[in-house]
């Protein structure tokens, strides 16, 4: 549904008020609430322009690398993009994994957190730019996009506390990448940087949307005009960073791991039936209008009210000093 209503947009970009006018015609307010609620189904094969197996045997057609998912006891997964000879940039089968690990972790119910990293101590360089230039015309660019888009927000919706730990570079579609998390964890040393602009471009992977979510326009614009290098000084001040680590001790990229992990243990510690109901709310509060943002909460609600921890929690007679 997302990804069709996007693709509309960007097929019809003539007509700039096509996205807001669908935001204004949903005509069952509860739908929308109801269908980030139960987690966006796979993208749309329907949709004008968009072909899914059709882009997806496209971007097979670029192999390397991988993108690796470790689901851990904690509740904690570690996500790691794994393409280390070329400082972790995208391969088209890596977009395609991508998916498919997303597709895991909506399926993932004991899941509570989530940490997005890359191999071998760097972040992700992007594209990886042997695909870019073989799909360089129009048309194939516009699918991919669409593509990475929509897993993208899918994982920015997961009902997980997601975090991007940031070391090394991340640049192009690597920086937007870390705008799909809820928070971006940098180590000394570490770099954001939006390249579109060197390479005549602009985010299309919702990375610049999602900027401005979190930086504010007038910070989101220069990032993008002055293409700036964001390090974790920077990034703490505008608020793209959420914290800073002490980072490897022995180049491993083990201790930062470790660092992140503890770092949200301090959002995760609970049930998952209370986290998730977090990560929820607070995903309707982001991006739904107030109305079914308010409708939606009240059924999040009712799915934690009178559980296992709220019972328990009554039981116990907790006192919060
Ligand atoms: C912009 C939009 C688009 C999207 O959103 O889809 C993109 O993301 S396009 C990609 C944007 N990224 C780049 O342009 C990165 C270009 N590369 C660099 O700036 C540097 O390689 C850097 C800073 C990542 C690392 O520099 P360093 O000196 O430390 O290492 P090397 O340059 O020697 O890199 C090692 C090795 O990796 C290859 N490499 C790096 N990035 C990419 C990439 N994005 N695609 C393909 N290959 C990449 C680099 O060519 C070297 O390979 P080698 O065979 O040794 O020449």
């Amino acid at each position: 549904m997302v990804l069709s209503a996007a693709g509309q947009h960007l097929l019809r970009v003539s007509r700039p008020g096509a996205w807001g006018q669908h935001l204004l015609r949903v005509s069952r307010p509860g739908a929308w609430g109801q269908h980030l609620l139960s987690g966006i189904g796979s993208v749309s094969t329907t949709a004008k322009g968009f072909q899914e197996k059709e882009i997806r045997e496209k971007l097979q057609a670029f192999p390397g690398g991988s993108i690796d998912l470790v689901k851990q006891e904690s509740g904690i997964a570690v996500l790691t993009v794994n393409n280390p000879a070329r400082m972790n940039a995208f391969s088209g089968s890596m977009m395609v994994e991508l998916e498919e690990r997303v597709s895991q972790l909506e399926e993932w119910t004991e899941g509570k957190g989530l940490i997005v990293q890359g191999a071998a101590g760097t972040f992700c360089s992007g594209s990886d730019l042997n695909a870019v230039r073989a799909i360089s015309n129009p048309q194939d660019g516009m699918k991919m996009c669409m593509f990475m888009q929509n897993v993208l927000t899918r994982l920015l919706r997961l009902p997980l506390l997601s975090v991007a730990l940031v070391e090394g570079s991340a640049l192009g579609g690597g920086a937007e990448l870390t705008t799909a998390c809820d928070f971006r964890l940098m180590v000394p040393g570490g770099m954001i940087r939006f390249v579109h602009k060197h390479m005549g471009l602009v985010p299309g992977w919702g990375g610049a949307a999602r900027l401005v979510r979190i930086v504010g326009s007038q910070n989101a614009l220069k990032m993008l005009g002055g293409a700036l290098k964001v390090d974790p000084e920077m990034g703490l001040q505008i608020g793209l960073a959420d914290g800073v680590l002490e980072g490897s001790l022995d180049g491993s990229g083990a201790n930062a791991l470790l660092e992140a992990e503890q770092w949200l243990g301090c959002y995760t510690t609970g049930p998952a039936s209370v986290i998730r109901a977090i990560k929820k709310v607070v995903v309707s509060g982001r991006e739904l209008p107030l109305e079914v943002a308010l409708r939606t909460e009240r059924d999040v609600f009712g799915t934690v009210w009178g559980g296992p921890a709220n019972l328990q929690a009554l039981a116990s007679k907790a006192k919060h000093k």
